[in-house]
């Protein structure tokens, strides 16, 4: 068994495990081996690793099964060490196996369990308008922010909303990988009409984590189109992604800029109030069912102080709590939630700088520090700088003028430049792609 065959079976186990269990548990495993029918994966913590063992061995070991795989004990923990995975970008012609092709909402994801702050009060507004049904000023409506921030959850909302309200609406919700999945497919099967039909008969078509399709160029002239033709009838349009039109790289210009001409709104971070409140929905949704479930004072405040990364991490935690309080049967105290989520708490209390980012990719590749600021321009140093951009534009939540500024005042473009210059490479050359990933793993500790 491969690293591959282990990310082909999670597609299995996230269909039978639901989304949420499959992000708190199954995601953050790495597969390490699989020798004399032991199957070993590395978890972040060992209580992780124990929870995976008593509640979904059965499950992990049929799905690894289903992939060819055989194995008949499972034994997961902090100590096992990961087997590295080379960074990879999906290939337009190979569709992932584990793409869903139904479209399923998901039944959480409603307006009732979106909490609004500041951070997302706009693209909340913006949503419930579309979700209405009437007539629209904006189209398409583009909602972009960094990852787990709620765009999937108001994109699903609308389309809920509108099934319940206009259910002579045709409402189509899906990714970008579905959309790119679904084409290639009919390529295959030579039914581009049927697809074509499909797509431009809808009355609202929602199109999650559109970056998804830049630099494939087939899908994205068929997105384009599909897109024009819906947006020239007055047929809606929403679109997600995690950044805006004019920062995802390898999009169409003529694309970029039709995009542009709806709303574009940006999800914020969440803030504390916003946090807590969505700390306290889950809490209080899961008492209702479990009254003997108690966490003690100061946890919420705690966990909404501290973990600031997005709402999947902090909804991760709070899920966490709720496994370890079924477990223990009792309160939970401020003392055990730090202790369970110790490695959660340690990664939200690291605030990558882009000096540290520097230092790592210099001694990465035998350079000085000088260099990252240096106008040398010999690819020796000039990569490896471009590299380090790359990483800060991944890694901290600094703009292009700002790193700009910190890799001896360039030019923002200079830093899109190289950003786009190391996604291409990490795409094309294996060797880049591995030096990506090496130090995004020593970065993120
Ligand atoms: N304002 C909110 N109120 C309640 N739950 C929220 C809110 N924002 C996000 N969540 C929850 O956080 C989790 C992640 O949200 P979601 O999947 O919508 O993020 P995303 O921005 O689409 O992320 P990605 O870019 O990774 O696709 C979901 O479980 C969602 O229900």
């Amino acid at each position: 068994m491969t690293n591959d065959a282990w990310n082909l079976a999670k597609g299995g186990i996230r269909k039978d495990v639901g989304t949420h269990n499959f992000t708190t548990w199954i995601e953050p495993l790495s597969f390490s081996s699989l020798e004399d029918g032991t199957l070993r994966l590395s978890s972040p913590t060992d209580f992780i690793g124990k929870w995976v063992m008593q509640n979904f061995q059965d499950v992990i070991l049929r799905h690894v099964a289903d992939v060819g795989a055989d194995a008949g004990r499972l034994v997961c923990g902090a100590a096992i060490r990961a087997v590295p995975t080379p960074a990879k970008t999906p290939d337009e012609t190979t569709p992932r196996r584990n793409v869903r092709q139904e479209n399923t909402l998901d039944k959480r994801f409603t307006f009732d369990s979106f909490i609004v702050g500041k951070s997302n009060e706009l693209a909340h507004a913006a949503a419930r308008r579309v979700a209405a049904g009437g007539s629209v000023s904006f189209n398409p409506l583009f909602l972009h922010s960094r990852v787990g921030l709620g765009k999937t959850h108001l994109m699903q909302a609308i389309a809920w909303e509108l099934q319940e309200q206009h259910p002579e609406k045709r409402v189509m919700y899906l990714s970008a990988e579905q959309f790119m999945y679904r084409f290639v497919q009919s390529l295959r099967e030579k039914n581009t009409m049927d697809f074509k039909h499909l797509f431009r008969t809808v009355d609202v078509l929602l199109v999650d984590d559109v970056q998804f399709i830049a630099g494939k160029d087939s899908t994205q002239e068929e997105f384009f189109h599909t897109f024009n033709a819906l947006v020239d009838q007055g047929k809606q349009v929403v679109i997600s992604a995690d950044r805006s039109p004019a920062d995802i790289s390898d999009l169409e210009e003529r694309i970029t800029s039709r995009l542009q001409q709806g709303l574009v709104v940006d999800l914020h971070p969440a803030d504390y109030e916003l946090r807590l409140g969505v700390l306290q929905h889950r809490v209080d949704s899961f008492a209702a069912q479990h009254p003997e479930f108690s966490l003690a004072d100061g946890v919420l405040e705690f966990l909404a102080s501290r973990i600031t990364a997005s709402i999947r991490v902090l909804e991760g935690a709070v899920m966490r709590l709720f496994a370890y309080a079924d477990l223990v049967k009792q309160e939970v105290t401020l003392e055990q939630a730090q202790d369970v989520l110790g490695d959660l708490l340690r990664a939200s209390d690291r605030k990558l700088t882009i000096d540290e980012i520097m230092k790592t990719t210099c001694e990465h590749y035998s350079l000085r520090m000088s260099d990252m600021t240096s106008a040398r321009r010999s690819r020796m140093v000039a990569r490896p700088r471009q590299m380090a951009m790359y990483l800060a534009k991944k890694l901290t939540p600094r703009s292009y003028p700002e790193i700009g500024r910190k890799f001896g005042g360039r030019d923002h473009t200079t830093v899109l430049y190289a950003v786009r210059k190391i996604e291409e490479l990490i795409a094309a050359e294996p060797q880049i792609a591995e030096d990506a990933l090496l130090l995004q793993r020593k970065l993120e500790g």
